[in-house]
C-alpha cells in the first residue's frame, strides 16, 4: 500500500531544530551543505549478505514510507544519507526514518547472533 497521503509533507528543520534532532540519535552526522544538506550514517557488517539483508530491509521501509534514502552499498557496508528533495532540505521526516532504521535488529551490531 502506497502510503504518501498518510504522510504529511514536512517543512525544513531550522538550525537549531537540526542540532536538537540529530542529539538524539547515535552514529549520525551532517554531510554536504545548501541544498546538497543531508544526515548520514555508515553501518557496518561482517559480510556481504549481511550488508545486502540490512539494504533491503530499508528499502522496505523507504517504499513503505515513501520516503527514500541515497544508499551508497559496499562490501561491509552501507552508508545511508537522507535528506527532503521536495523541501530541499532536512525535515522531521528525515529524522523519523533515521530513528526506525536504527531500530532495525540488524543495525546495531551485537544485538543478534
Ligand atoms: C512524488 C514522491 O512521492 C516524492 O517525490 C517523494 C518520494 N521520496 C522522497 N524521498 C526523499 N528522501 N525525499 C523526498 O522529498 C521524497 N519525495
Amino acid at each position: 500500500m502506497k502510503n504518501s497521503t498518510l504522510v504529511p509533507i514536512s517543512k525544513a528543520l531550522t538550525a537549531t531544530q537540526i542540532i536538537a534532532s540529530l542529539a538524539k540519535l547515535e552514529g549520525w552526522k551532517l554531510s554536504g551543505d545548501g541544498s546538497d544538506l543531508v544526515i548520514e550514517k555508515t553501518y557496518r557488517f561482517a559480510s556481504y549478505a549481511q550488508t545486502m539483508t540490512f539494504v533491503n530491509s530499508v528499502a522496505w521501509i523507504a517504499q513503505i514510507r515513501n520516503h527514500h534514502p541515497a544508499l551508497q552499498v559496499h562490501f561491509d557496508r552501507c552508508v545511508v544519507q537522507y535528506q527532503t528533495h521536495d523541501v530541499g532540505g532536512l525535515t522531521q521526516l528525515d529524522f523519523d526514518n533515521a530513528a526506525t532504521i536504527d531500530a532495525l535488529p540488524m543495525a546495531s551490531p551485537g544485538s543478534i547472533s
